[in-house]
């Protein structure tokens, strides 16, 4: 059973104060955009193939992982994919035996929720591989428990969530968009970036208030309109992943001067977002981008694209 899940870019991500649990309340605008990883689960003992890595991930759960920096991806519990098929299989009652194999195209730590999106392919390939038919608002509960950003992975499109990301609601929009991501060498760790926001904004006083959409980008997306779109984009936590990692503020300014519409770090970071007019365009940006050195690597992607599909043995 192989399912391929998307990354995801936030378009607007407002960050309020933290909360007594840790978390912090949202408005994440998610688009999914065509930078996909595969996850393949098969019963447990079948064969293998030729593994980047492969380990243990506790009783009954075997996973290995090849493709985009696979070395960085652990091959125990902490694996969000292992973590997904274990968590199904003590919802539905039972024994979690599992083989999985992730293909990985998005960016380990990058800011595009790679981890999650594992997590959701994996839940959805277990869900089918097993016999389960759970509806899909209980696998979105099951991963809501996994991490803020699955229940987006499974669903896709445009959306917004409030709570800590995992409440959503779909946005209408008339994509498609065209984008370029650069990609950076080495991630950033999500909790101290957060973090990282908190401090920067005790340090300079700031009451960042409850988080609220931006009317602009509603506006923008509905209308299908890239220009307006690009001047609405908008990321609270850039701020501490330019403190965190200060050569990403020389790739957006790259980015910007080659004509993007608009220019963003990804959710968490460290990879940088561009939009661009026209997928000629988006080609045109990701070359110049690559002749500036200023990224490990550049691609592009169009979004908005479906949530966690099954591409085959369904
Ligand atoms: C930055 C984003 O990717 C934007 O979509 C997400 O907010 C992060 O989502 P995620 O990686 O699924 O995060 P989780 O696994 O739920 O949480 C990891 C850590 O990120 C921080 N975190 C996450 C979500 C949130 N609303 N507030 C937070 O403060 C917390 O320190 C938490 O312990
Ligand atoms: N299947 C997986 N793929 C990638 N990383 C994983 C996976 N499972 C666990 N991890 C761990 O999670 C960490 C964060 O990886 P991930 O690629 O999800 O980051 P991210 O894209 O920045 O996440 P987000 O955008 O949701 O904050 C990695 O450093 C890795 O240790």
């Amino acid at each position: 059973m192989t399912v391929r899940v998307p990354a995801k870019v936030n378009l607007q991500l407002a960050v309020g104060p933290p909360r007594a649990d840790g978390y912090h309340d949202l408005v994440n605008v998610f688009h999914a955009v065509s930078l996909f990883d595969e996850v393949t689960a098969s019963a447990a003992g079948s064969a293998t193939g030729s593994a980047t890595g492969s380990g243990t991930g506790g009783s009954g759960v075997t996973v290995e992982v090849t493709g985009e920096s696979a070395g960085e991806v652990p091959l125990d519990e902490d694996n969000l994919a292992v973590r997904a098929a274990r968590a199904l299989a003590r919802h539905a009652g039972r024994p979690p035996g599992v083989r999985l194999v992730i293909r990985k195209a998005i960016p380990v730590a990058g800011g595009m929720a790679g981890g999650s999106a594992d997590a959701a392919a994996a839940l959805v390939a277990c869900d089918r591989l097993w016999g389960l038919g759970l509806p899909a608002a209980r696998l979105m509960d099951i991963g809501a428990e996994l991490g803020s950003d699955v229940p987006f992975a499974l669903l896709g499109g445009t959306a917004v969530g409030t709570g800590r990301g995992e409440r959503l609601s779909p946005l209408p929009d008339a994509g498609p968009f065209h984008w370029v991501f650069a990609l950076a060498g080495g991630g950033l760790s999500t909790p101290a970036v957060y973090a990282e926001c908190d401090r920067l904004r005790a340090a300079a006083g700031q009451d960042p208030g409850e988080p609220a959409i931006s009317t602009a980008l509603v506006a923008a997306l509905a209308a299908g309109d890239a220009r307006a779109l690009g001047a609405a984009l908008a990321n609270d936590l850039e701020p501490a992943a330019l403190a965190l990692r200060p050569s990403l503020a020389g790739v957006l300014a790259a980015g910007r001067e080659h004509g993007a519409l608009g220019a963003l770090v990804s959710g968490s970071g460290p990879t940088c977002a561009f939009l661009a007019g026209s997928a000629g365009r988006a080609k045109s940006l990701a070359a110049a981008l690559r002749a500036a050195g200023v990224c490990r690597a550049a691609v592009t992607a169009a979004g908005p694209v479906p949530g966690a599909t099954v591409v085959s043995g369904g």
